[in-house]
């Protein structure tokens, strides 16, 4: 019940919305990890599933690009990879879907020394594991500090079953002694620190493994990176 006299400054955000900021900014405190599951109604998560496949039928994947062209390259990742702001007609879920990560990522900025600096971010890179084994090595995604500071990636698979389908996000931590075994199911997202802190692998894939991930940047590290590299 607001005091009365005072100016309720509050937003009228759902509970919901609050509850779960205040679980995104606990976990990745803690462990620099957080997985949420169920982040969209499911309708949402089927429109972008249906994105996802219609982009991938019109041949807008290409091979998951590396620093060297080195030959084996599908020995070092085998995704399939568009990118995408979510403006296009054909993308506008993907687009909801960004908005909705956007929106947790601004409540979490008040909150947490990692976020306080955080300032726009990558388009949203689809990626298809297409089976087969396809699998992504040990890595650290900003390795080098290119600004990147959150991965946040949205997971669209029903029915997975790691057992029989590997595909698992594996992530070993740097201060946590423990590995964090993440299957890619239906409507999870996660999200974790770039940097050293969380190198991770995607283990063999035997079904098709669809995802969306988006990069947030922190303002001070990319400005850095920017003025370095024309330098
Ligand atoms: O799909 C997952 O569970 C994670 C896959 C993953 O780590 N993908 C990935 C993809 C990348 C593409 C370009 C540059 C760096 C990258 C780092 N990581
Ligand atoms: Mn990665």
């Amino acid at each position: 019940q607001p005091t009365p006299g005072v100016i309720n400054t509050a937003h009228p955000r759902s509970k919901k919305s609050n509850a779960l900021v205040k679980y995104v900014v606990e976990h990745m405190q803690k462990f620099g990890i957080c997985v949420v599951d169920k982040f969209l109604n499911p309708e949402n998560g089927d429109a972008i599933l249906e994105e996802v496949k219609a982009l991938r039928d019109e041949k807008a994947f290409h091979d998951g690009q590396l620093v060297s062209d080195s030959a084996s390259a599908k020995d070092i990742r085998g995704d399939m990879i568009t990118w995408t702001d979510g403006s296009d007609p054909g993308t506008k879920n993907i687009g909801f879907l960004i908005s909705r990560i956007d929106s947790i990522i601004h409540q979490c900025k008040g909150h947490l020394e990692g976020f306080k600096n955080i300032s726009g971010r990558t388009e949203a890179m689809v990626a298809c594991y297409p089976g087969k084994g396809a699998h992504y090595v040990k890595h650290v995604d900003n390795p080098n500090k290119d600004g990147r500071c959150v991965t946040c990636i949205y997971y669209l698979n029903k029915d997975w079953d790691s057992k029989t389908m590997g595909g698992s996000l594996q992530l070993y931590p740097r201060e946590h002694d423990m590995m964090a075994s993440v299957d890619p199911i239906f409507n999870r997202l996660i999200f974790f620190w770039s940097d050293r802190r969380n190198p991770h692998e995607v283990m063999p894939a035997f079904n098709t493994r669809y995802a969306v991930t988006v990069w947030y940047f922190d303002a001070i590290e990319r400005k850095a990176a920017l003025t370095s590299a024309v330098s």
